[in-house]
């Protein structure tokens, strides 16, 4: 099989992978903000409002004119009426004068302090001060948050919580969001059993559908997985040309290396399109990119941690430029605690624990069992420990990037 880039380094199989995802950019939808958690912004929100829209009171207690206060904290003023948070009873306080407010309240005419409850004590119709507070204490000042035309959110940003509420809080009851992929799911092989099910010789749980979708899920996905396809080329060839008529994204995990079972590669370049197959990494080397119909087909290796390592690296790449995604991931670096030596010259992406240090450091313990089946060494950790292609001897104490998981 010729014709596409193979045995690629990993930085160019991402870039690959971005490129075709930004052709492929999925088209926007308005979505109700209790819905859109998750979900990539597809425009920009500008405040229509300042925030906080009056001034208000930071705590519970009177409001007053700091300038009335005398300073050897004997202060006393009349209490003429009270506002609490909700409607404006667009109250005035003249000199000598205070009224009783909660925290929100919009502050009364004439006002610019708040003196807490607990340093006030109310007699007779006077409230005594003591303490005096200092000049605008415990006021929130319209605009002092946000700018009416303030640009708060812009297309790209994933939408967190607090987004969410930002958007919430100039008043803004829905958003335009990108689409969310739809996202088939394929297990492949005729050793697999399902979890559940007797075990006959030679046979194996699947555990990569569960993985999978997981991980899918973890990115805030719905995948839908379909039955596993057997080791029939005819039969794999109309399972995934259903699925990929129907969905965005196929990915399959398995049959993407050099046995005689092998059969998705070929498959791709005879009925669709292949970007790349094969990087240079470990695990997941045999790792397939392309297209098929409408949709855009990841075929993952089927060792267990290439699945987890592959969807961790590249493959979640593809779903956030499909939605149009500019955010980063964060990036984390740790200490190797112990001495690593690699056995290839491959970028690889080993499994570890990460721990913090009392100087605020984090260090990370490297899992023995490397292997790419070796599922229990990668549910034992927490992190994969990127080591860069070339480089062989990796020393204790030596800073690697690390990627939670
Ligand atoms: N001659 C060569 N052999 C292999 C090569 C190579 O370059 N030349 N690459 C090796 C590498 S690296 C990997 S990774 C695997 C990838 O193989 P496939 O993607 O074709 O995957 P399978 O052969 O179907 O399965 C590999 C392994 O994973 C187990 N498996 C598959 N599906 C599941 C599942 N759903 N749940 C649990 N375990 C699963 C399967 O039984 C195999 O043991 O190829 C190497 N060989
Ligand atoms: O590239 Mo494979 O995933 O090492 O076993």
């Amino acid at each position: 099989m010729t014709g596409f880039p193979t045995r690629i380094a990993f930085d160019e199989a991402r870039a690959i992978i971005q490129r075709v995802a930004a052709s492929r950019k999925l088209p926007g939808e308005q979505m109700a903000l209790s819905r859109a958690h998750g979900r990539v912004l597809a425009q920009e929100v500008i405040a229509g409002i300042d925030l906080p829209p009056f001034d208000n009171a930071a705590m519970d207690g009177y409001a007053l004119r700091h300038a009335d206060l005398r300073g050897d904290g004997a202060s006393a003023l009349q209490l003429i009426g009270e506002q609490f948070a909700g409607p404006s009873l667009e109250l005035r306080i003249d000199a000598g004068q205070c009224i009783r407010i909660t925290t929100g309240a919009p502050l009364p005419h004439g006002a610019d302090t708040v003196v807490m409850k607990e340093n006030a004590r109310l007699e007779g119709g006077r409230v005594h001060i003591d303490p005096a507070p200092k000049p605008g204490a415990h006021v929130r000042r319209q605009g002092e948050d946000t700018r009416v035309g303030d640009r708060l959110l812009h297309a790209g940003q994933p939408l967190t919580p607090s987004r969410i509420a930002l958007a919430a809080a100039v008043g803004m009851a829905s958003v335009e969001v990108s689409q969310r992929p739809t996202v088939a799911v394929f297990t492949t092989g005729d050793e697999l059993v399902e979890p559940g099910m007797p075990l006959q010789p030679g046979r194996i749980y699947n555990s990569n559908r569960e993985l999978l979708m997981g991980l899918l899920r973890s990115d805030g996905l719905e995948p839908t997985a379909w039955p596993t396809l057997p080791d029939d080329p005819v039969r794999i060839e109309s399972m995934l040309r259903d699925a990929a008529q129907a969905f965005d994204v196929v990915i399959t995990c398995g049959a993407v290396s050099a046995g005689e079972k092998d059969h998705i590669p070929a498959l791709l370049q005879a009925q669709g399109r292949v970007h790349f197959w094969k990087v240079r990494m470990r695990p997941g080397m045999p790792l397939l990119f392309g297209e098929l119909e409408r949709a855009s087909f990841l075929g993952l290796p089927g060792n267990p941690v290439s699945v987890l390592a592959t969807w961790l690296t590249l493959g979640r790449g593809l779903i956030d430029v499909l939605q149009g995604s500019t955010a980063a991931r964060p990036r984390l670096f740790a200490r190797l605690a112990a001495p690593w030596h690699k056995t290839h010259d491959r970028l690889e992406f080993l499994r570890g624990r990460l721990r913090p240090c009392d100087d605020g450091s984090l260090m990370v313990q490297p899992n023995p069992a490397d292997g790419s089946h070796r599922m229990r060494a990668a549910a034992d950790s927490d992190v994969l420990i990127v080591l860069p292609e070339q480089a062989m001897e990796h020393a204790t104490g030596r800073v690697v990037e690390v990627l939670p998981y």
